[in-house]
């Protein structure tokens, strides 16, 4: 089986590590017949994955955070190639809900003697999303987050905490197959294909991946003491019985805005919109864990 790693060498925190060296090491214990190809540039991840997998490498490995998982995953999709995970970004929501060693070494040893299986996968206004996307505040720390020079999980909560004090919620309208909820606002609206955000933040701990349905989870305001509630579910998985939160099910969604709304997906904010279109395509990627 032929396998290739597609590394970010600017993912994760520690720089220093000769990730390469490692990914050779481990592989080559494995016995595994690999390449490794390091990307060039934001978005180089997705153009390496259709490349290898159309030259037939069975399992394609994304080594980075969620970014560029989600990069390595849209290259797949279509492909005969699945999906495999070596984390190295600060947050590893997909790795961690698909229980992937967060060390290098299991791994690598676990994309080498792989288990294949399908997920769903989703689209916010054509953006693919494989772990959760979102609008509002998440979105707007996300966009901030990106520009904040160091990266990290005290960074994302130091911008976080500054921006919590003057973000306020924007009106919008929500259509589900069979339900409409108006006249809501959105501080978070997060539509949850696997259960966390990374670092264990459970966005929707009911979330399915393979259900062919998104959990969605309404924050329609956040004052300080729904605010700590809202923390304390997010970190122990309770936040549908936290009282902070609605959540619904859905696999095709809409949402209007008042005002423009940033949006993410997997953790990387990708614009203002005032009008989206939140679909799921059930197993549509097949992975390797
Ligand atoms: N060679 C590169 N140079 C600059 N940016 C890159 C390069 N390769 C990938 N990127 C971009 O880096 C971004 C961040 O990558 P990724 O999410 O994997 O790591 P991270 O930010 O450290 O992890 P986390 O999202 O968990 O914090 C991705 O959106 C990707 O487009």
């Amino acid at each position: 089986m032929r396998l290739c790693f597609i590394l970010n060498p600017t993912s994760g925190t520690n720089r220093s590590q000769n990730v390469a060296a490692l990914l050779t090491e481990h592989a080559t214990a494995a016995g595994a017949e690999f390449g490794i190809k390091p990307t060039e540039y934001a978005g180089h991840a997705e153009l390496l994955a259709r490349e290898a997998a159309a030259a037939g490498c069975r399992v394609v490995v994304a080594v980075g955070g969620d970014g560029t998982v989600n990069e390595v995953a849209r290259g797949l999709l279509g492909t005969g190639a699945a999906l495999g995970i070596v984390p190295r970004g600060s947050g590893n929501g997909l790795a961690r809900h698909l229980h992937v060693p967060l060390d290098l070494p299991g791994a690598v040893r676990r994309v080498c003697q792989p288990g294949f299986q399908r997920i769903d996968a989703g689209r916010i206004n054509g953006h693919w999303f494989f772990c959760t996307a979102g609008l509002g505040f998440d979105a707007h720390v996300s966009r901030l987050f990106a520009q904040a020079g160091t990266r990290g999980l005290a960074t994302y909560v130091k911008v976080a905490l500054r921006e919590y004090r003057h973000y306020r919620p924007t009106a919008v309208q929500l259509q589900l197959e069979n339900e409409a909820i108006r006249d809501t606002s959105c501080y978070v609206l997060a539509f949850a294909n696997a259960a966390q955000y990374g670092n264990n933040a459970y966005i929707a701990p009911h979330a399915n991946i393979q259900d062919g349905l998104l959990d969605l989870c309404l924050i329609d305001r956040l004052p300080f003491w729904r605010a700590i509630r809202v923390g304390v579910g997010l970190g122990l998985g309770t936040l549908p019985t936290s009282g902070g939160a609605q959540f619904h099910r859905g696999r095709r969604i809409r949402v209007q805005a008042a005002a423009p709304l940033g949006f993410h997906v997997d953790g990387d904010y990708v614009a203002d919109a005032t009008d989206f279109e939140v679909l799921l395509e059930p197993l549509a990627l097949e992975v390797a864990v």
